[in-house]
C-alpha cells in the first residue's frame, strides 16, 4: 500500500480536489498543511525554495514528490476510475480542467498584489465579471451534459472543480452556489459520495 503526503496551504483551492479524489479511493493521506500567506515575510517564503517548483500542492506518494495539480489528479484518477473512456472524453474534462486553472490564476494573481488600491479594483472585476462569465459556463455545462461537468458521468474534474469553487465562494463571500443551481446540485452529488462524506464530516473547517 503506498503512502501518500499532500503538501498544501491550509485552504481548499488547488488542493481539496486532490484531498477528495484520495478520500474517493478510500486512501488514507498525510494532510500537510501550511499557512496560508503571500507576503514575503511569511513562513512559506523560508519554505518555498524546499519544493523544486516552489508552487503548491505537491503530493508524495511512497516519498516521490509529484507536482501540479491537474497532473496530480489525472494520476490518481486512473487508479480511482475517474477519467474518461478514451482520449476524446479525457478531453473533454482537460478542457474543463484547464479552464478551471485559468480561474484559480487570475485568484493568485489578486492575492499576489502588494497594491491595496488595485488589489480592491481586481477583487471587484473578479467578483463582478470573472466569476459570473466561468461560472455560467459551468452551470450551462452541468445542465447539459447529465448533471457532471464532462461526458456525462463523475470524473476527476468534478471533484477538483467543486474544491476549487468553495475557495471563490468564500473569497467573493457570495453564496455562489446557490445562485447557479447545476453546480449546486453537482457539489451535493458529490459530497453525497460516501467516502467524500466521510472526509466532510472530518476535515478541517478553513474559511476558504
Ligand atoms: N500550476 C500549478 C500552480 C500552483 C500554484 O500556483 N499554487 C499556488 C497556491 S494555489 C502557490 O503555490 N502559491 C504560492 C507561491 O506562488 O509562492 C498547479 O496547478 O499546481
Amino acid at each position: 500500500m503506498p503512502t501518500y503526503k499532500l503538501t498544501y496551504f491550509d485552504i481548499k483551492g488547488l488542493g481539496e480536489g486532490i484531498r477528495l479524489i484520495l478520500s474517493y479511493m478510500g486512501k488514507d493521506f498525510e494532510d500537510n498543511r501550511i499557512a496560508f500567506a503571500t507576503d514575503p515575510t511569511s513562513p512559506w517564503h523560508k519554505l518555498k525554495s524546499e519544493f523544486k517548483y516552489g508552487r503548491l500542492p505537491v503530493l508524495e506518494i511512497d516519498g516521490q514528490p509529484i507536482y501540479q495539480s491537474s497532473a496530480i489528479c489525472r494520476y490518481l484518477a486512473n487508479e480511482a476510475g475517474l477519467l474518461g473512456a478514451n482520449a476524446w472524453e479525457n478531453l473533454q474534462i482537460d478542457i474543463i480542467a484547464g479552464s478551471v486553472k485559468d480561474l484559480a490564476a487570475e485568484l493568485m494573481a489578486i492575492f499576489r498584489d502588494r497594491n491595496a488600491d488595485t488589489k480592491v479594483e481586481k477583487m471587484k472585476v473578479f467578483k463582478e465579471k470573472t466569476v459570473p462569465f466561468y461560472l455560467s459556463i459551468y452551470d450551462k455545462t452541468v445542465k447539459d451534459n447529465n448533471g457532471y461537468l464532462a461526458n456525462g458521468k463523475l470524473s476527476w474534474v468534478d471533484l477538483w472543480f467543486v474544491g476549487c469553487a468553495e475557495t471563490v465562494e468564500a473569497v467573493v463571500e457570495e453564496p455562489i452556489f446557490d445562485k447557479y443551481t447545476n453546480l449546486k446540485a453537482l457539489k451535493d452529488k458529490v459530497y453525497a459520495l460516501p467516502n467524500i462524506k466521510k472526509w466532510i464530516d472530518k476535515r478541517p473547517k478553513y474559511r476558504f
